[in-house]
């Protein structure tokens, strides 16, 4: 189902763990930090609405999503349950957007497969801002939001596995 179709704020809380004792890491990216402001914020109010303490949320920055990896991974050193990535990455006049995002899903898909603690892909790769800002607290709800949900499943998940 595309995004247009669904609100990626909405979700049901009766179906997320108790999440009071885990956990998380949010590694941010810089570039189109209105953008990757506003999901921090969607995925943040998220953790504390179900339960997380403020002490128990890390935050980094990083200069851009390519920088993502790497900051995943040194925070997945850290103990906490799990991690969440955020980024923007806007297509520009030439090819680079392709390799940035094929580099940081691809990077993060790896540290899920070699690391123990879940890594989170809230990064959007949107063709315009108004996409971005469309799935940043717009009219398509907030990416954050979505993905804070899916790392306290992810953490209950790891912790029952
Ligand atoms: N154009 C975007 C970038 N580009 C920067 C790279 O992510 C990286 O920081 C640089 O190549 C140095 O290694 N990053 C984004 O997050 N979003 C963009 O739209
Ligand atoms: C995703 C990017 O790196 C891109 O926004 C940079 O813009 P450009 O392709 O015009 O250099």
């Amino acid at each position: 189902m595309a995004t247009a179709n669904k609100n990626l704020s909405q979700y049901d809380k009766a179906t997320i763990p108790d999440a009071s004792k885990f956990r998380f890491g949010i590694v941010v990216s810089e570039w189109n930090d209105s953008i990757t402001e506003n999901l921090y914020q969607g995925a943040y109010d998220a953790l504390i609405e179900n339960g997380v303490l403020p002490s128990n949320i890390i935050r980094w920055n990083v200069p851009g999503s390519f920088e993502l990896v790497y900051g995943c991974k040194k925070m997945q050193d850290r103990m906490v349950n799990a991690i969440i990535a955020i980024g923007s990455v806007i297509q520009g006049e030439t090819k680079h957007f392709d390799f940035v995002c094929e580099a940081v899903s691809q990077g993060i898909k790896d540290l899920n497969v070699k690391g123990e603690t879940p890594v989170i892909f809230c990064v959007l790769t949107d063709n315009t801002l108004q996409q971005a800002k469309d799935r940043a607290g717009g009219k398509h709800g907030n990416k954050g939001t979505e993905a804070a949900i899916a790392a306290i499943k992810m953490a209950e998940l790891r912790k029952n596995s």
